[in-house]
């Protein structure tokens, strides 16, 4: 038989100095220990970190998608009101369709815990069969964000053809609709 191929995942850094080394990129670690905590299936992190730069976040959120078939791409920082903060631009400018229900939820969910969740522009969207989501640069809203968005994420990429994310349901509880 076959041994499963590890979900490709991509986890993206955004932030001037993280990039330059001013600071330990902290949120960019938290994607990948809450995906580690949530997945109890094989997966594969492909880890970027990179500046606010339009083109720059464009061509690596291009390159995670085409050429590593990264089914799931999780962006932190550069969503915000600042003018270098340009993300969410980044992100609807390489996908095909916009999910602009993963922001909705976690600016809601972020709400119960800063005031200033309103000030996130993170979005989502498809490019291709993978789903791109974008979360705050801040390390503590990682896991609020994830926490809210994660439990749809499986059914989505199960509807792309995706490899089948299994998870740790005292984790974690992934909703997939029953077939009728
Ligand atoms: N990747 C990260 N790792 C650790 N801390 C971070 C990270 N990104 C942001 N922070 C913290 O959250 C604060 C606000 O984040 P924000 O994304 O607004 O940064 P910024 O002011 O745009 O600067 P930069 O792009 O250089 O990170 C930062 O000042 C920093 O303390
Ligand atoms: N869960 C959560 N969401 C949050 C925050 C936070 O601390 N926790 N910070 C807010 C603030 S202060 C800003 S400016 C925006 C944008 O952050 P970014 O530019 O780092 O992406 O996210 C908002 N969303």
């Amino acid at each position: 038989m076959k041994a499963e191929q590890p979900a490709r995942i991509g986890v993206v850094t955004v932030s001037d100095r993280a990039s330059a080394g001013v600071y330990d990129d902290i949120s960019g670690r938290a994607i990948e220990s809450t995906l580690d905590d949530y997945l109890t299936s094989p997966w594969q992190a492909f880890y970027r970190l990179i500046p606010d730069e339009k083109e720059v976040i464009e061509a690596t959120l291009r390159e995670l998608v085409d050429d590593e078939n990264c089914c799931l791409v999780v962006t932190t920082g550069g969503t915000g009101p600042a003018e270098r903060d340009v993300t969410p631009e980044a992100t609807e400018a390489v996908c095909d369709r916009m999910m602009p229900g993963f922001g909705e939820l976690m600016r809601a969910e972020s709400l119960k815990y800063v005031p200033t969740a309103i000030l996130s522009r993170q979005t989502a969207g498809l490019r291709g069969s993978s789903l791109i989501v974008n979360l705050p640069g801040k390390p503590k809203a990682i896991r609020q964000c994830l926490d809210a968005v994660f439990p749809a994420i499986p059914y989505c990429i199960d509807l792309m053809n995706g490899p089948y994310l299994e998870c740790d349901e005292s984790v974690i509880q992934p909703f997939r609709p029953k077939k009728s």
